[in-house]
């Protein structure tokens, strides 16, 4: 309902009133001969005034609450066409700014900023509009509230201004109708009647101011509230009044039955009592018929009868037994007759006894209902007050409401006239962005192409200095590799290191597990012995203490093995007696591998990491020697006996036939190809360790490479070994299949120290097939190839002799290399007797300080190794060995 609909019934009202206005006049002339009549009119007349007076607030208010939305709208679609317009050219901006595929212009440039600037404006603008559609809706939330509320008591002052339009009519009908004596007493009960409309009004206005209030005050959520339980209250009281019309209609209509039936029923009884009455009558008017019969029968004298029956005939006696019979019969009924009388007057006794108690409870049904009647009245007036009352709030604050929303509208319409100059100035800026945005792709475009010369011009300068870097870095790798090749020659192609192993719980109590060995703290290339109450020092290119980690022994070995990579073979051997730690260094245990399992993950990450311009393979075979026999520890076929035999391809290269490869690529296929050789050798014989100990054990990892860009091939070997247990079979007095096995173990081993020797004295003829072992490491002993030996040595008492006797052996595989300074120890060796008892230099060393004076004897390696050279005599500072 629009707001000139909801008040439509006040401007009916009026018009009614304007003809009431008319139709007073016509009735002026009547009343003008008294005054008081005009008295009445006066009051009359203010009264049918009041309404109209009321409704130009309601206008007024009306009016200052419709105007502001066709002039925000107005105003605001002016802005809306301007920020459509702003933001259609933003986004244009951006549009041409991605299709020329030119980037978004940097904050820190002017173009940045503008358009950074220009989002900021449409972001404020976007915000204001929000705002604003806010409080359009809640403007309409309200207006339909008070639409609701202000609804019920315009309608009621429509019924009372109704009312007093037909009050006044009567009046005048009245006034024209009756004589002046009449029209005084109409005229007070008019005056009567008039007041009390007068007031009916006052409330409605108030009502009404009320309800304005209270719709004005409903911006707050309390009136809002409030409003909806006066508004509940309302509705409850009508509900209960209508309930209680009901009821007491239902009651009106109860008590109307109950009074016909009462009225039936008294139109029963009356008739039953007129029956009876009738019927008395007639009963009486036959007792008085018996009665006068038997008057009139009785009239002669028994005695006459009784005479005349005494005398008379029997005829006589007849006709007077037959009278007495007739008088019996007539006094028998006469008796039932008087009952029936009785028992009738009894009979209207109790009917009327009845009728008074109807008659009673008549009276107290409509005492009752004269006290229902009266309750409901005054219920329904404090029905009426409650809801007048609550009509009355409900105005008010509707009106208070009001109010609130007008002083919104105007903090808006404020709002609103404050944006305007910040909107021209943004249209200003808006326009210069404008101009700016519409010269942005050019600028961008000449911006873009200066800078692609400026890349261009830059990578191809980068380009150059990487040619010229990669070129520098080729250089220098191959410097690097020449460099670390002439290091390790000029170190010589096979080094010596020494690992003392710490003393374990198997090695058990006593003076024989003392400690023997002992170190130097400033160089750890030397050893110390005490042995027969002397201390030996023994010189190697590195010695590891018991202390020492799997890793420390893995990181001065790494270069070796990356070396193979490169193409080269190497060779390393970890050589010493049973029970002194080769399988530990080689293998290591599954929580802390040895080398074995360290260089092929070094190997797997160097692959990795060249995979770029290598494709490199790795291969693993599995080999044992025992008893001079080679046995394939990967094959399927247990018994298979291998053979290594010359390549039939004309290279002079050797290979074993039948000889299992296993391509590896990972750690997992490491371990598969480990275990599968323990489970191998495991099955073969009982007593594992004893044959382990008894077996050179070899693990062969081949790498061929090529070159991805040069297509240049490579290959490299690395062969992991762990020798038998040296023992001296003299000593140990080995007999039958042990002395077999020693004999065999020593073979192999003097075999690989004539080798050794025959290559660094430079022979022209070196004894390989001497043994199977040195045989099948031909080619990563030969050549350019490198060999470690790692020398495993116990620390104590009981082995020292077993201990002197390796370090005695790996001294001299050394020595040889130090040849270049022209003191070889060749004279005191025989590399095929390694058991031998020959005598180390005849350094003898007490702790202390050492005096020596030994031509042709070094202590430490030469100038070139970067180790200490001692003069050809001098003084030694030893440290004590553990005891
Ligand atoms: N550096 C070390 N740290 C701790 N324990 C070690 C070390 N070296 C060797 N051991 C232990 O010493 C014992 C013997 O080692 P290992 O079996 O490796 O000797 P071996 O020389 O291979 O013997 P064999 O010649 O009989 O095979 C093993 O229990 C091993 O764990």
């Amino acid at each position: 309902m629009s707001k000139v609909d909801q008040h439509r019934p006040l401007h009916s009202a009026a018009s009614d009133l304007s003809q009431v206005r008319g139709g007073r006049t016509d009735g002026k002339e009547l009343l003008r001969p008294h005054d008081q009549l005009l008295t009445v009119k006066g009051s009359q007349q203010s009264l049918q005034e009041e309404p109209g007076q009321h409704e130009v607030p309601l206008q007024d208010d009306e009016t200052g609450y419709k105007l502001p939305a066709p002039v925000l709208h107005k105003n605001n679609s002016h802005k809306l066409t301007f920020i459509r317009s702003l933001q259609d050219v933003v986004q244009e901006a951006q549009l041409r700014t991605e299709n020329t595929g030119s980037k978004v212009p940097p904050p820190s440039s002017p173009a940045g900023r503008s358009l950074s600037a220009v989002r900021n404006l449409i972001d404020m603008i976007n915000a204001l509009q929000e705002d604003k559609v806010r409080l359009q809706e809640e403007l309409s939330t309200r207006e339909s509230k008070c639409q609701v509320l202000s609804g019920a008591p315009q309608c009621e002052i429509g019924d009372l201004e109704g009312k007093l339009t037909d009050q006044t009519q009567k009046l005048s009908t009245l006034c024209s109708e009756l004589g002046t004596t009449d029209l005084e007493k109409h005229l007070e009960i008019l005056v009567v009647e008039n007041d009390r409309l007068k007031q009916d009004l006052n409330g409605s206005q108030l009502q009404l101011r009320h309800l304005r209030r209270s719709l004005s005050g409903c911006s707050k959520c309390d009136h809002v509230e409030e409003n909806s339980q006066l508004r509940e209250r309302l509705s409850r009281a009508q509900v209960e009044l209508k309930k209680t019309t009901e009821h007491l209609s239902e009651l009106e209509l109860e008590v109307q039955r109950k009074t016909e039936h009462v009225s039936q029923f008294e139109q029963h009884l009356q008739d039953v009592l007129q029956g009876k009455a009738e019927m008395e009558e007639g009963l009486n008017k036959r007792i008085r018929d018996y009665q006068l019969t038997l008057a009139r029968q009785s009239t002669p004298p028994v005695k006459y009868i009784t005479k005349t029956v005494q005398v008379e005939s029997a005829k006589t006696k007849q006709a007077l037994e037959e009278a007495q019979g007739r008088n019996q019969y007539l006094q028998e009924q006469v008796a039932v007759q008087r009952q029936v009388i009785h028992e009738r007057e009894q009979q209207l006794q109790e009917s009327w006894h009845n009728t008074a108690k109807l008659q009673a409870q008549i009276m107290i049904y409509e005492a009752e209902l004269e006290r229902t009647r009266g309750e409901m009245l005054e219920e329904l007036q404090s029905m009426e007050e409650e809801k007048n009352c609550a009509i009355e709030e409900a105005f008010l604050r509707a009106q208070s409401e009001m109010k609130a929303v007008h002083e919104n509208l105007n903090g808006v319409r404020m709002n609103l006239l404050s944006v305007q100059p910040a909107l021209k100035s943004l249209t200003n800026d808006y326009n210069c962005l404008k101009h700016q945005v519409r010269d942005f792709p050019c600028l961008l475009q000449d911006a873009i192409c200066q800078t692609k010369e400026e890349i261009f011009q830059m990578v191809e300068e980068v380009k150059e200095v990487n040619r010229d870097l990669l070129h520098k870095y080729k250089r220098e790798m191959q410097l690097r590799k020449k460099c670390h090749n002439e290091l390790v020659r000029l170190r010589g192609n096979i080094r010596v290191f020494c690992r003392v192993r710490p003393i374990t719980r198997e090695d058990g109590d006593g003076p024989e597990t003392r400690g023997v060995v002992s170190f130097d703290s400033d160089d750890d290339g030397v050893l110390y012995v005490s042995y027969r109450g002397k201390t030996s020092v023994f010189e190697l290119d590195k010695v590891f203490p018991p202390h020492a980690l799997q890793n420390d022994v893995f990181q001065d070995v790494q270069a070796l093995i990356t070396s193979c990579i490169d193409g080269y073979n190497v060779c390393i051997f970890a050589y010493g007696q049973t029970g002194s730690g080769k399988t530990y260094t080689m293998e290591g245990t599954p929580k802390n591998p040895g080398i074995n399992q360290r260089a092929l993950g070094l190997l797997f990450s160097e692959v990795a990491e060249r995979s770029e311009d290598w494709d490199l393979t790795i291969t693993v075979s599995m080999v044992e020697i025992y008893n001079e026999t080679l046995r394939n520890l990967l094959s399927k076929d247990l018994n298979e006996k291998l053979e290594i035999k010359l390549n039939p391809d004309g290279s002079g290269q050797l290979y074993v036939p039948g000889l299992t490869e296993i391509r590896v690529r990972s750690v997992e296929d490491i371990n598969r190809v480990f275990e599968l050789g323990r489970l191998n050798r495991a099955t073969d014989c009982t007593n594992v360790n004893e044959r382990s100990s008894r077996s050179h054990a070899l693990l062969i990892i081949s790498i061929a490479g090529t070159n991805t860009t040069s297509g240049v091939k490579r290959t490299g070997k690395l062969n992991l070994v762990d020798l038998a247990g040296s023992e001296r079979v003299g000593k140990s007095g080995a007999e039958g299949h042990r002395l077999r096995e020693a004999q065999n173990i020593n073979k192999s081993l003097s075999a690989l120290g004539d080798v050794i020797y025959a290559l660094r004295s430079k022979q022209s003829y070196i004894p390989f097939r001497n043994s199977k072992l040195t045989y099948l490491l031909q080619d990563s002993l030969s050549g350019d190839s490198k060999t470690l030996m790692m020398v495993q040595v116990s620390p104590i008492e009981r082995s020292v002799s077993e201990t002197v006797c390796s370090l005695k052996f790996a001294q001299r595989v050394r020595s040889v290399e130090l040849g270049a300074m022209g003191r070889r120890t060749e004279n005191h060796y025989s590399p095929s007797r390694p058991d031998s008892e020959l005598e180390p230099p005849p350094v003898m060393v007490q702790p202390g300080r050492l005096s020596y004076s030994q031509p042709g004897f070094t202590v430490g390696r030469s100038s070139l190794s970067g180790r200490r050279k001692l003069p050809a005599t001098g003084e030694i500072s030893i440290r004590p060995g553990p005891t």
